[in-house]
């Protein structure tokens, strides 16, 4: 079985973070393996705190897994701290990881702020510069572009910059805030859209972990980044497009959709 592994921060209510990870690689047929950066305090109204864990406690979680199952594949979400992003990136460099996928997580969709100004920067020096492709919404392809983004021209050309800057692929992902559900790949100097039906729910907690894991997992079962993508938008459009409505806020997807057998029943 191939295996990927999640470093990122939780989500208790199970919407995003660590357990949205964890479900949705399980749901596209990898082994799912994770390492906690912070315990968060959160629901689907909202971040009530954060206990960050401490730089030495993440080597030792990376060493863990790193020293015993090697990843396929390895996707970073929410890393809050420039020693934390310090320590993930050297240890990305010491096992020679090679298909990593970095959700530059900075905002929830609660609104909610999930990183250090100091941290942006040391995630722009530290860990993009490792990434396979990066995936970033479109308020976090401004803050790394430097640009403003109004519509998809603005959407290639922040792309473009980001991928020259750092020497990645970037998924700019239109979602909630162009209101469509279209997002450009810029790779190998060009672009590639993958147009998504837009599905009208509005519990929407989650999509970017659930995207960003679902291509870890695809890059892990040995898929080009393209197909990766390809597949990955097509189990997050069916993961909202089930209709799940719980909590006060906006809720989680349906990670599991697609299981089926006895004991779901
Ligand atoms: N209503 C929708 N219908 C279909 N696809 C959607 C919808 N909303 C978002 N998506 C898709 O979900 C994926 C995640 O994009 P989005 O822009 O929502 O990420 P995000 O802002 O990082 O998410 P998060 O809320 O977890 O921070 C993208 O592929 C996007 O196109
Ligand atoms: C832990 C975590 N990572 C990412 C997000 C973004 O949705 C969130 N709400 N929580």
């Amino acid at each position: 079985m191939k295996t990927a592994l999640t470093i990122a921060g939780t989500d208790p209510s199970g919407g995003a973070g660590i357990q949205a990870d964890i479900k949705t690689m399980t749901a596209n047929g990898v082994y799912a393996m994770s390492a906690v950066t912070a315990l968060v305090a959160q629901n689907t109204t909202g971040v009530k705190s954060i206990m960050e864990v401490t730089p030495e406690f993440l080597a030792e979680q990376l060493d863990c897994v790193f020293t015993d199952i090697m990843p396929d594949a390895v996707k970073t979400g929410m890393v809050s701290s420039v020693p934390l992003i310090q320590v993930i990136a050297r240890k990305l460099k010491e096992y020679r990881v090679e298909k990593l996928v970095v959700d530059p997580v900075m905002v929830a969709t609660s609104g909610d702020r999930l990183i250090s100004e100091e941290a942006v920067d040391a995630l722009k020096a530290e860990l993009l510069p490792l990434a396979t492709v990066l995936t970033p919404n479109i308020p976090e392809a401004e803050v790394l572009s430097g640009m403003t983004i109004h519509g998809p021209e603005d959407m290639e050309r922040a792309a473009r910059s980001i991928s020259e800057r750092y020497g990645c692929a970037v998924l700019c992902k239109g979602g909630h805030d162009l209101n469509d559900a279209n997002d450009l790949l810029w790779r190998s100097g060009e672009a590639k859209w993958f147009y998504g039906r837009r599905i009208d729910n509005p519990n929407t907690h989650g999509t970017g972990c659930t995207l960003s894991s679902a291509i870890a997992s695809n890059l892990a079962k040995g898929y080009d980044l393209d197909t990766s993508v390809e597949r990955a938008k097509t189990y997050l459009s069916g993961a909202l497009a089930s209709m799940l409505d719980l909590g006060q806020g906006k809720g989680p997807l349906d990670h599991l959709f697609n299981l089926e057998g006895e004991f779901v029943k």
